[in-house]
This record gives C-alpha cells, sequence and structure tokens, in this order.
C-alpha cells in the first residue's frame, strides 16, 4: 500500500502504512525479512549491546514515515531518554523516568483500546481494517524492566505491569500494537503469561541459555535455538520467532543516528506543512528534567 505523499501540491517522496510489513533484515540466506506488524506485538531482548534498539528504530522509522499520513500515532516509553528520544518531536507522548506519568499514559490508552473495541462492536467488526480510516497507535517500549521493576514503588511498577498486560492482550485487534525491549530476558520481567501476548518475539545475544529461552520458549535451545551462542562481535545477530513459528536467525538492518535524525526532521517538517501535530520540543523537554 504505498502511497505517494502530498507537500504543497509537489508528490515528494513514497510513503507506507502501518498495514505495509515492516523491513527488520535479512535472514541467514539474505533474504530480506519482513513483518506485519498491525496486529502483532513484538518482544525484544538480548544483553546490553546486542542490537535492540536496531529492531526498535526499524519500527520506529516505518511508523514515522506511515505518520506523515496523518493516520499513524506514536507513543514512546524510553527511561534512557536517547534511545527513543530522535522520533519525541513526531511522538504524541514521550514518557521518561516518571512511572506516574508512564501509568497515566496506558491508562489512556487502555481507555482508547475499549472504546475501540465498542466501535468495532457498532461496525460488526472484529479487527480495524485499512478501509476503516482508524489511526493506528504504536507504542514503543526501551527497557521494559526500568518500569516494572526499578522505577517508583512495588505498587506502582504492579500496576505499569497490570496495564501493559491489558494493552498488549487488547491492542493488537483494534490498531494499537505494542514494541517492547529489555535487557534482562528473565521470567520476573517477562512471566510467560505476558512473553505469549507477543506474536513477535525476538532474541538477541543472550547472557544464558535460560534467559533465551525465556524469549524464544522452552525446548526451542535444545532444538538448536539458543541466543547464548551468538557471537558477541555480532550485533544486530539475533532469533525472530512469530506465534506458533520456528526462529529464524536474523541480522537486523540497521539506521545510524545520523539516518534516524535525517528521517524524523523530514518527518517533523512534512507534518508541520500538513497540519500534523508536532510536539513542543521545548515543552516537552522541560517536562522530561528531574524535579528540582
Ligand atoms: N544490526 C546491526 N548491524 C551492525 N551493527 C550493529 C547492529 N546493531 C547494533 N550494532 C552496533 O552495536 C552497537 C550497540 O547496539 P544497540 O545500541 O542497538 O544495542 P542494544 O541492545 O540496544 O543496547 P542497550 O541495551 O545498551 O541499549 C551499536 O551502536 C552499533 O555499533
Amino acid at each position: 500500500m504505498t502511497t505517494t505523499l502530498q507537500r504543497a501540491g509537489q508528490p515528494v517522496a513514497p510513503t507506507v502504512s502501518m498495514f505495509d510489513p515492516v523491513y527488520l533484515g535479512i535472514d541467514e540466506y539474505g533474504h530480506h525479512v519482513h513483518c506485519p506488524f498491525i496486529y502483532r506485538n513484538l518482544l525484544v531482548a538480548g544483553e546490553p549491546g546486542s542490537g535492540k534498539s536496531g529492531l526498535l528504530n526499524n519500527v520506529a522509522s516505518h511508523a514515522t514515515l506511515a505518520s506523515l499520513l496523518g493516520r499513524v500515532r506514536l507513543v514512546l516509553f524510553d527511561a534512557k531518554l536517547v534511545e527513543l528520544g530522535p522520533y519525541m518531536g513526531v511522538a504524541d507522548e514521550f514518557v521518561g523516568l516518571d512511572l506516574d506519568h508512564a501509568i497515566d499514559v496506558l491508562e489512556r490508552l487502555l481507555i482508547v483500546a475499549r472504546n475501540r473495541y465498542y466501535w468495532l462492536l457498532v461496525h460488526r467488526g472484529r479487527k480495524i481494517e485499512p478501509d476503516d480510516n482508524m489511526t493506528i497507535i504504536v507504542t514503543l517500549i526501551d527497557e521494559l524492566a526500568m518500569y516494572s521493576t526499578v522505577l517508583g514503588t512495588k505498587q506502582q511498577q504492579e500496576r505499569f505491569v497490570e496495564l501493559l498486560r491489558g494493552l498488549v492482550s487488547l491492542g493488537r485487534a483494534c490498531g494499537m500494537p505494542v514494541v517492547a525491549a529489555t535487557q534482562r530476558p528473565s521470567f520476573d520481567i517477562i512471566p510467560t503469561s505476558l512473553r505469549d501476548l507477543f506474536g513477535y518475539r525476538a532474541a538477541f545475544r543472550c547472557t544464558t541459555i535460560g534467559s533465551s529461552a525465556v524469549i524464544l520458549g522452552q525446548g526451542q535451545a535444545e532444538a538448536g535455538y539458543n541466543a547464548n551462542d551468538i557471537s558477541p562481535t555480532n550485533p544486530g545477530e539475533g532469533y525472530l520467532i512469530a506465534e506458533g513459528g520456528t526462529p529464524r536467525r536474523i541480522k537486523a538492518a540497521y539506521l545510524s543516528d545520523a539516518q534516524i535524525y535525517r528521517i524524523t526532521d523530514y518527518a517533523t517538517d512534512v507534518r508541520r506543512r500538513n497540519g500534523i501535530h508536532t510536539a513542543d520540543m521545548n515543552k516537552r523537554l522541560a517536562a522530561l528534567l528531574p524535579a528540582a
């Protein structure tokens, strides 16, 4: 579904839809790997420096370009600020280190999800289709563990996980997919009940066979799919598994920081000219400052 974007009457670039599969990289045979994200969530895990951000950036950049037609919104959670920071200007929400803010945003997303199911019921649908003209809301979370185990109180962390579980369960059919990444693939961060809600899971290099199994599933290591055997000198290599399928060895496509900023600067400019919401960066940056 490639459409040509108009700017002041001039076609400036082809753009993509969130209903198009997202380009993630290549497999071990050199074939391109594309994944349709619209009806599936993605969980990405691996040790620090294993290449998780590359995959997140591929999805975030696709969503950014898809947002140029005004039908995609980004909601970003990044406790490190700089991983998803380049997309701040095109995001509807950017959550940093504030767990109350994280909970508030998830609560609002769940209200939208429930309203969408009501809308689907009334319109006799089961899931959002391209012709429904519904905005696709893509939520990206970098370092899930910061929100579920580090920031805030135990009660807030539990509330965050409960809401996230709700969004991941409800989001897929109502055009609200979630992509979450963690450096710590362990059962306390990703219980099986949460993991199994993610239709796609990617394991980059993991420190142990056990942590690889947390993402890929029990029995996969014995079958030869073990993210602990990935070389630490090959970031971006990982196993990608889709619901019920066999893990596929991939090398994620990598966007440099300069390329990411080129995409987001372009998108911010086009969105502004087309009257699509862009964030007030001064306000957004001020809101991220720690309280004095
Ligand atoms: N697909 C890739 N191809 C080539 N190089 C890559 C790829 N992915 C990552 N790298 C290299 O590895 C470095 C670390 O990658 P990245 O920041 O994506 O890891 P990460 O798993 O997100 O780490 P962290 O958990 O610390 O954020 C990058 O700066 C880059 O130099």
